[in-house]
């Protein structure tokens, strides 16, 4: 068993803010099976994505999931900008993403290249020394190559998220609640589902446990589950949210709303499971992920957490 699964099972069985509505996560699932809604579009799919060699694909989703959080105090520029972006440098030079270029670049550089109208993006300092960081890590134990770090997994997603998860300190995304820690691995789970995705389980996607990954827990599959009345949030949170207060990192509200989303798509999949629908965690993730991007102007405000790790 994850665990990410076995912590949050804890959590969301001792949470004090947050429950999920199983009548209504019910009800949800048995609406989208007969309206056909649990569909997902595919990683190649997405403008932003680079399409190239699967080498050229892993470098270009380690730079992406290493950067890959906290958008939202920026209005104008999200996920997929941060995307397009990092496409656009690798469509232009690879080269300059390996990890001994990125050792020799300047943080002008790196804004230049990535948030060149953002100067001020949010956490941008420490988005460069996320990237300083894991590539001294490629360069020390992985002969500056991502690839290594895949290889080394052998095939199993849980060997590479145990890698990423020790090696790579920008990836150490866990909490302690009421005393226990706490795991969410949110970008080290999505880098694993986006190199699945991305190389259609083929190659370097190939992994013969995909289905031990969880949901990603950020601020958007929270929002859009809580936008269903899947998640339902006690008053006082809910006047927090609503008034777009921010939620401090490491505090029980966060770690209860991200807790609670990924026992939710647990129970989404065995109720998709019951109607002989079968999909992974990270299936059912990108079809909630999906449905808050489409719905995203007239849904109900997510939780402001500022954190790196989603
Ligand atoms: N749980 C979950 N979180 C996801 C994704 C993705 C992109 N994945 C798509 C691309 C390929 C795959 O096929 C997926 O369809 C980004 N995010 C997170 O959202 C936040 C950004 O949101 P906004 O502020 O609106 O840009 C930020 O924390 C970012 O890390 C996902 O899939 N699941």
């Amino acid at each position: 068993m994850s665990l990410v699964r076995n912590s949050c099972q804890f959590v969301s069985e001792n949470s004090k803010h947050v429950k999920i509505n199983k009548e209504e996560l019910q009800k949800q699932v048995n609406e989208w099976f007969i309206n056909n809604k649990h569909k997902y579009k595919e990683f190649d799919e997405y403008e932003c994505h680079l399409a190239a060699d699967e080498e050229q694909v892993v470098d270009f989703l380690f730079i992406l999931d290493s950067l890959n959080f906290c958008f939202w105090p920026q209005k104008d520029y999200e996920y997929e900008n941060l995307s397009s972006a990092i496409k656009e440098c690798f469509q232009k030079s690879p080269q300059q993403f390996k990890a001994e270029s990125i050792l020799k670049m300047s943080f002008e550089e790196f804004q230049q290249l990535l948030f060149p109208n953002h100067p001020d993006f949010p956490l941008i300092t420490e988005r460069y020394r996320l990237l300083k960081h894991a590539s001294e890590v490629l360069v020390t134990f992985f002969e500056g190559e991502f690839v290594n770090v895949i290889k080394a997994a052998k095939n199993s997603a849980a060997k590479l998220l145990n890698i990423l998860t020790t090696q790579f300190l920008g990836f150490q995304d866990h909490a302690i609640y009421q005393g226990r820690q706490t795991f969410f691995y949110k970008r080290s789970q999505i880098l694993i589902g986006d190199i699945y995705a991305a190389l259609k389980g083929q190659g370097l996607g190939k992994f013969d446990d995909i289905e031990i990954l969880t949901m990603f827990p950020d601020y958007r599959v929270p929002q859009i589950l809580n936008q269903l009345n899947v998640l339902q949030y006690d008053e006082e949170l809910e006047n927090k949210i609503k008034n777009q207060v921010e939620i401090t990192h490491g505090s029980e509200y966060e770690i209860e709303i991200r807790a609670n989303s990924v026992i939710a798509v647990e129970l989404i999949k065995e109720e998709f499971q019951k109607l002989g629908q079968k999909l992974n965690s990270i299936e059912v993730d990108w079809i909630l992920w999906q449905m808050g991007e489409e719905q995203r102007f007239d849904i109900v405000p997510h939780h402001r957490t500022l954190s790196i790790y989603y």
